[in-house]
């Protein structure tokens, strides 16, 4: 029987367009300010830019040459630790001005009240920093949803597509991977949780539904059915 729910974000709880059209060139546009007011006043920032230099080869103190690697890992949508560490310190103001709104899908919001209501434990494991997940949740167009969520999961438990990632999150959560869903848009992340025995529902919000043996849905109405009958 599922107690507990694990979901992704982009792509799941939030729309792909949110995360790159808005989230991703707000944080361009503000890093290079953003790391010049920070680099040497808040540890926190310096911790960050140190790993970049340390991932990178860069100068520690070489500022020019940490933004541009940085600007570099947005444009490929690298998921690296320090860059969604910065990327959520960054967002941070953008909400807190009321400058962004965090996208939820109508069902999404619908459905995670629900069964929070109905007693799931309802966690989230996303790419995005945990700070990043909490300000997307708490700065929804519908309001704040951190209420629901009993814990958070970034990149420092590992990468979504390792299977060692979700049975360190097994191990923190204490309790059997049968008992777990998992919620994602990407199969390669659906294939990790299932290689640690998690159960899995692959999130296709558009376009054509796959042809696979695995649980599909286009959203969480279709995951509750779904859940209902297990
Ligand atoms: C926490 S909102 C920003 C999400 C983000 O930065 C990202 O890279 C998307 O990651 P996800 O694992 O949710 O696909
Ligand atoms: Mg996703």
């Amino acid at each position: 029987m599922i107690r507990v729910v694990l979901t992704d974000i982009e792509g799941t709880t939030s729309s792909i367009s949110f995360v790159h059209d808005v989230l991703f060139p707000y944080a361009s546009e503000h890093l290079d300010a953003f790391v010049r007011a920070h680099h040497d006043s808040d540890p926190l920032v310096s911790e960050q830019l140190q790993a970049v230099a340390e991932k990178t080869g860069v100068a520690g103190d070489d500022l020019d040459g940490l933004i541009d690697a940085l600007q570099g890992w947005i444009r490929e949508d690298r998921k690296e630790t320090p860059l969604k560490a910065l990327q959520g310190m960054i967002w941070a103001r953008g909400y807190e001005t009321g400058e962004l709104k965090g996208h939820i899908y109508d069902d999404a919001a619908d459905y995670l009240q629900r069964w929070h209501d109905r007693g799931l434990r309802l966690f989230v494991y996303s790419s995005g920093s945990v700070k990043a997940q909490q300000l997307i949740f708490g700065y929804t167009t519908a309001g704040d949803f951190t209420p629901y969520f009993s814990g958070y999961f970034d990149t420092r438990i590992g990468g979504k597509k390792e299977v060692e990632s979700y049975r360190n999150i097994l191990a923190e959560l204490g309790v059997e991977p049968a008992t777990v869903l998992f919620l994602s848009d990407v199969e390669a992340e659906l294939e990790a949780a299932e290689a640690a025995g998690i159960k899995t529902a692959w999130l296709v919000r558009e376009g054509e539904l796959p042809d696979t043996g695995r649980m599909v849905a286009r959203d969480f109405s279709e995951v509750d059915s779904l859940l209902r009958k297990r």
